[in-house]
């Protein structure tokens, strides 16, 4: 995700590969490079990021997030941290940083890196009404970006921030179904994924309700309507629904409330 938002920040000119950079596990060959390739200096410790930034990412996988705030934070006074780890609360990070420090809890999403994202955040109780602002001007400039209480975060994670691999499942399924009716695949791949692009478009800006696209697109008799009795009779909208659920439960595993 950190690098997604690096990227994203980069080719919005929010950013300068010089006023960034980046820690990455020794052993993560893959980050390190990808970093590099934009240019960013990287190391391999979080000290000279904490000591060098303003502003902070906190990009690492949950069960990590204790031992690197517990690392960090002798440094942590005066800084402000952007924490996109899913399930660890604003408390949580608090209280294992420098009471001087500032904390938003934001979560982004995979997207960012075409500065098509959607992000929301959460101000920590010593953040200002500038943090905020930098907030979501870095998060603007790779896509929309809205506050929320903390209460919304997990369902938020569920939706946008695994949402993209949901979609990305589906175009898959798109394509495969368009192959085994003989469509070469990479044409397959092209059309199912504009189709999605071009569907999500019109949920966004057209003011209509999903479900009255839905009725525009199927023609009594048609294909349209064969193909959504199939959906619904694969459980198509329990699948999805469900998905978010059980993603919403496992932020909130992780956070400890269940
Ligand atoms: N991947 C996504 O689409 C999204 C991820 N997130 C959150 O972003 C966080 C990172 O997830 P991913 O990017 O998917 O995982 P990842 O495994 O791709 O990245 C984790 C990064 O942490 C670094 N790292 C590991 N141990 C470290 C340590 N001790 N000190 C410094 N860096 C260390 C690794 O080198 C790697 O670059 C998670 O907390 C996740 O909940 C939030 C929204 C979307
Ligand atoms: O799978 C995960 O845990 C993270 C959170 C949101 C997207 N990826």
């Amino acid at each position: 995700m950190a690098k997604a938002l690096a990227n994203g920040f980069l080719s919005a000119g929010l950013a300068k590969p010089s006023g960034m950079i980046a820690s990455v596990h020794p052993a993560d060959k893959v980050s390190l490079q990808a970093f590099q390739a934009l240019g960013v200096e990287t190391v391999v410790q979080n000290a000279p990021v904490v000591e060098q930034a303003e502003v902070v990412f906190v990009s690492v996988k949950p069960q990590v997030v204790p031992a690197v705030l517990k690392e960090i934070k002798p440094l942590s006074r005066g800084k402000l941290f952007l924490s996109v780890a899913m399930g660890i609360t604003l408390q949580t990070i608090e209280s294992s940083l420098s009471p001087e420090s500032r904390v938003i809890r934001v979560m982004p999403n995979i997207p960012a890196v075409v500065r098509s994202g959607c992000s929301v955040y959460v101000r920590g109780s010593q953040a200002s009404d500038a943090d905020a602002q930098i907030t979501q001007r870095l998060l603007e400039s790779v896509g929309t970006c809205e506050a929320v209480h903390e209460s919304q975060l997990d369902t938020v994670t569920a939706l946008s921030g695994s949402g993209p691999a949901y979609v990305f499942v589906m175009i898959e399924a798109l394509a495969d179904g368009a192959v085994h009716m003989g469509m070469p695949r990479d044409l397959a791949y092209r059309l199912a994924a504009q189709t999605v692009l071009g569907a999500g478009h019109m949920a966004r800006d057209s003011g209509l309700h999903p479900g009255q696209l839905k009725d525009s697109v199927t023609s009594p008799g048609g294909s349209t309507a064969a193909a959504l009795r199939q959906l619904e009779l694969s459980g198509f909208r329990a699948a999805v629904a469900g998905a978010v659920e059980q993603a919403t439960l496992r932020c909130k595993q992780i956070s400890g409330q269940k």
